[in-house]
């Protein structure tokens, strides 16, 4: 290889080492013949260092794909599906595959790579207890056939344990440090798609199911969705980069301006909904991050952003933050199975809190404000476990994610990041705040969808009891 091919491949590794957890290499072992790149919560051919870097430097690449018997079921296995035949056509438009197996992950990995005599596993580094468990599991039996497995960046757009805080610790615990070191931190350039992908000829693609185990059917086709103030909210959105490219740029041409005002009106519906893509890794955060600080207004949304990465930086620190009081709390929760089940079912009686909890079943998606009140009214009104809330939430929610999902229950249950751990939201100010018109509650609580505006958030006040509606399950707090 002459000196003129070697310069580029090697600054080009340089670029993705800057945020990758090995440092550059040595001229001399640039270039390889068969890496496998493991595709898992980065679906998606651009802005994604693994396969860049692998199409870049080996003369065949595998993208792969492991269906794991405990793979998302419900809409979130729906969308995942969507994800997977959007991948695979992407990559098979730039000349290759996404093989697709089923089993478990690392020892389907270990057995392609095996097969194939692969020089290397590349895949993207991820931040839960289970995804780091898998990685070392990875990394040991690689070793063990004499493979190569190594990570790279892409699940968030600073990699976690990058930044630490001046005055000592392995992690940010408080946000607003977090955001201004994170703001002014340099980031890897971002990558286009590869140009072409050449893969080994002959392999079995495998097929990728029409469904997994437990799987709901999706309400309405997706594909009609349209983006929030533009239509409305319903329907379950279709998976995939082609969709998550489209609502991106729809959402910085129309959107994006608004969202410093319009975030918090519940009715208006005026968020971004990339959350499940970027769940999925359809679309790069680093990619929505540097098109949105490109956008006039873009700030308020990149701090959003700059969230979703304080929880994964706080859960590459704290794995168990799913289970485990991040801040240790000293009260027992209450237990009471039909408080429960009325909080899951939206007929707690109490407007705001059942019109969001109907709205996460039946869309999969809840506002984020709406998150915050339904969330706050099952830990500190009916003082039950903020895990039960966790399930809950990850069985239905299409953006379900552990960092996410976690690290804000345990925000609002005052065990987690919030600097004020005593703070409660009354709902019914909240509602008379941010669904000033009701329109929000009637959307969602078909049984209320005839009261005028001032009555909606507190039927209880109304001379008769509203049919086939629950009287407030605690006593309502006062507006
Ligand atoms: C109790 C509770 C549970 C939650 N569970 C999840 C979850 O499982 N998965 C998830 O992605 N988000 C979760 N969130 C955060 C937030 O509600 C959603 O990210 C947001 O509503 C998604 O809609 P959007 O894409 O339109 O958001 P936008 O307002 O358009 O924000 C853009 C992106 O920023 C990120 N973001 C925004 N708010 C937050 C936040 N508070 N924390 C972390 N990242 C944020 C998301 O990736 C989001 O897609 C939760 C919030 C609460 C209060």
């Amino acid at each position: 290889m002459g000196r003129s091919e070697i310069l580029p491949r090697i600054l080009f590794r340089m670029a993705i080492a800057a945020g990758c957890n090995r440092s550059p290499p040595a001229a001399e072992d640039v270039g390889v013949d068969t890496v496998i790149v493991l595709f898992n919560r980065d679906l998606r051919v651009h802005d994604h260092p693994a396969l860049a870097a692998a199409c870049q430097e080996a003369r065949r690449v595998v993208p792969f794909f492991v269906v794991e018997p405990g793979l998302p079921s419900g809409r979130r296995g729906g969308f995942l599906l969507d994800c997977l035949t959007d991948l695979r056509a992407s990559l098979r438009r730039l000349g290759g595959d996404l093989i697709v197996r089923q089993g478990e992950v690392v020892a389907e990995t270990v057995r392609l790579a095996g097969e194939l005599s692969a020089d290397a596993v590349w895949a993207s580094a991820d931040v839960s207890e289970y995804a780091r468990s898998r990685e070392k599991r990875l990394a040991a039996e690689c070793k063990r056939i004499h493979t190569e497995f190594r990570t790279f960046p892409g699940v968030t757009v600073v990699p976690p344990g990058e930044l630490t805080p001046n005055g000592g610790g392995d992690h940010y615990r408080v946000f607003t440090p977090y955001w201004r070191v994170w703001s002014s931190t340099r980031r890897r350039p971002l990558l286009p798609a590869p140009a072409r992908v050449v893969t080994v000829p002959g392999l079995e693609p495998g097929r990728i199911p029409s469904s997994f185990p437990g799987m709901r059917i999706r309400p309405v086709d997706g594909s009609q969705a349209s983006l929030n103030g533009h239509g409305g909210s319903r329907g379950v959105p279709a998976g995939g980069e082609t969709a998550a490219r489209e609502r991106l740029e729809t959402w910085l041409r129309l959107c994006v301006a608004d969202y410093d005002d319009g975030h918090d009106d519940m009715a208006g519906d005026r968020t971004s909904k990339l959350s499940a893509y970027l769940r999925f890794g359809c679309v790069s955060p680093l990619e929505v991050v540097t098109r949105a600080e490109a956008e006039a207004g873009g700030e308020p949304f990149v701090r959003q952003l700059c969230w979703r990465d304080f929880y994964h930086q706080v859960t590459f620190a704290f794995p168990q933050i799913n289970r485990v009081d991040y801040r240790p709390r000293k009260e027992e929760w209450r237990e009471d199975k039909d408080a429960l089940d009325a909080w899951r079912e939206g007929q707690t009686g109490i407007p705001i809190v059942d019109a969001g909890m109907r709205q996460l079943k039946s869309e999969g998606w809840m506002h984020n404000r709406a998150r915050m009140i339904v969330a706050s009214y099952l830990v500190r009104h009916l003082r039950l476990d903020w895990r039960a809330g966790v399930e809950h939430f990850f069985d239905y929610l299409l953006d379900g994610d552990i960092a996410n999902n976690s690290g804000n229950w345990q925000w609002v249950a005052g065990t987690g990041n919030d600097t004020r751990p005593n703070r409660v939201l009354n709902p019914i100010r909240q509602a008379k705040r941010f669904d000033p018109e009701g329109d929000y509650v009637r959307r969602y609580v078909p049984e209320l969808s005839h009261l005028p505006d001032r009555a909606v958030h507190e039927p209880w006040k109304l001379p008769s009891p509203i049919k086939n509606y629950p009287k407030p399950l605690t006593t309502p707090p006062a507006a």
